[in-house]
């Protein structure tokens, strides 16, 4: 797939099977994430790579942050919560790592940064013929479900993707014109 290509035509998949990425995409996927834009080139961003047991254990960090947020919650929706990993065969958790008071490279740059890194890894993940979908939701945000993931005080999580086979048809692209959303100063 040529670069343009890639561009105007990735889609998320939030439909997943197995098997997971291969250790070769996985390489090829991180590869992208370090060729983020990067202001003073501080790399503020790190990937925790769950599969097999570790989307468990991810699943029983959101049903314990739905319970946190709702002691009365039910036992058939703390299941669903648990459950909610297991709709991909991989998730990486992306982590900015942010360092404070820098007055050239203020937080906001550098979350975008990861979050750059994150986009980056969404193409590297379709062009390699795999399904990937960024998600985030409550447990994106909730400091429960940092802690148990081992985030640091000045860490924040931007969001799980989804990795793994497309396990479906791609919608199609809804249609947007560049022209609404450019003005020209010329
Ligand atoms: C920061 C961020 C968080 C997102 N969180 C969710 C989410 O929790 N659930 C969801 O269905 N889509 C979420 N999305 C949107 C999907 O990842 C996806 O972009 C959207 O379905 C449009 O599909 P497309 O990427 O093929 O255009 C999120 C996107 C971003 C950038």
């Amino acid at each position: 797939m040529d670069a343009m290509t890639l561009l105007h035509e990735r889609r998320s998949m939030g439909k997943l099977a197995g098997p997971a990425p291969s250790a070769e995409q996985l390489d090829a996927i991180y590869r992208a994430a370090l060729r983020a834009p990067d202001h003073k080139e501080m790399t503020p961003y790190r990937f925790i790579e769950i599969s097999g047991e570790g989307l468990d254990r991810l699943g029983e960090l959101f049903a314990r942050s739905d319970y946190q947020a709702n002691p009365h919650i039910d036992d058939g929706s703390l299941d669903a919560a648990r459950k909610k990993p297991r709709r991909a065969p991989m998730i990486i958790a992306v982590i900015a790592r942010i360092t404070p008071d820098l007055p050239k490279v203020p937080p906001v740059e550098q979350i975008i940064s990861a979050g750059c890194a994150a986009h980056a890894m969404l193409y590297a993940a379709f062009a390699q013929g795999l399904g990937a979908m960024w998600r985030t939701g409550t447990y994106a945000h909730d400091r429960t479900v940092w802690r148990g993931l081992g985030l640091g005080e000045q860490e924040e999580l931007i969001g799980y993707l989804y990795l793994g086979q497309p396990g479906g048809r791609y919608p199609d692209a809804p249609a947007r014109n560049p022209a609404d959303f450019v003005e020209r100063w010329s």
